[in-house]
């Protein structure tokens, strides 16, 4: 059984939220950045205002945005936590922090000093996602790491008290053998599509495979 916090993200349309607002998710991902998946907040706004979310929290995405760029997606929804997918520095962060007072999650690219790096930017941030590093792209790559990596993630943002997400090629194959390691969230994009669509099918087998053993405990 697994105990993670579930990010379905990359929402694109009505349709894609009213699969991913029926799914077991607990956080549902919108990106507001350049990418194949970019949104825009009245667009949002809109789908929004059709689809129960059944309390699922909502995330928006940037990668190196302008404060002006953050502060119009907060005017137009009720976000709940902001997720940093760039190179974005403290001082934004900390701009950020004055007009929201929801979570704010720095993601990171696993390589030999992601841990410094989370120690660089403890102080600013609730959380951490950690996504493979794959030049040109920021995210949302449909690549994994090494998950031999994660038990030192798990261990280093417990001890510092910090929320952990892993992302990154997460797939109904693959759900098994990263859910075993119990990192406390799991974030998924590109392996809940088909066709550039959310998948009902896929995120059904994920979910199975991933709660498979729930009734057991
Ligand atoms: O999904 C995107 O298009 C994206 C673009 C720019 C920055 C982040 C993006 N998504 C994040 O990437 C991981 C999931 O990636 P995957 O497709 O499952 O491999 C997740 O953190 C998304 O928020």
């Amino acid at each position: 059984m697994s105990n993670a916090l579930i990010k379905y993200c990359g929402v694109r349309s009505l349709e894609d939220l009213q699969i991913v607002s029926a799914s077991r998710a607990d956080f549902i991902g919108f990106i507001f950045a350049e990418s194949k998946r970019k949104v825009y907040p009245l667009q949002v706004k809109q789908w929004l205002e059709k689809v129960d979310l059944k309390g699922k929290r909502l995330v928006a995405v940037f990668v190196n945005p302008t404060l002006s760029e953050v502060e119009e997606v907060l005017s137009n929804l009720a976000i709940d936590v902001i997720q940093f997918h760039g190179n974005e520095l403290p001082e934004l962060i900390e701009k950020t922090k004055v007009a929201f007072t929801g979570s704010i999650w720095k993601a990171l690219h696993h390589h030999q000093e992601t841990l410094q790096e989370i120690d660089y930017y403890k102080d600013f941030v609730d959380g951490f996602v950690i996504d493979s590093r794959i030049d040109g792209q920021w995210g949302g790559t449909g690549v994994s790491f090494d998950w031999s990596a994660v038990p030192h993630y798990i261990n280093y943002t417990a001890s510092i008290k910090k929320a952990l997400l892993i992302a990154g090629g997460v797939n109904e194959n693959n759900i098994e053998q990263l859910a075993s390691i119990n990192p406390p969230g799991i974030d998924i994009s590109s392996g809940i599509e088909e066709n550039d669509r959310k998948s009902k099918i896929k995120i059904r087998l994920l979910e199975e495979r991933m709660f498979r053993n729930d009734k057991l405990s």
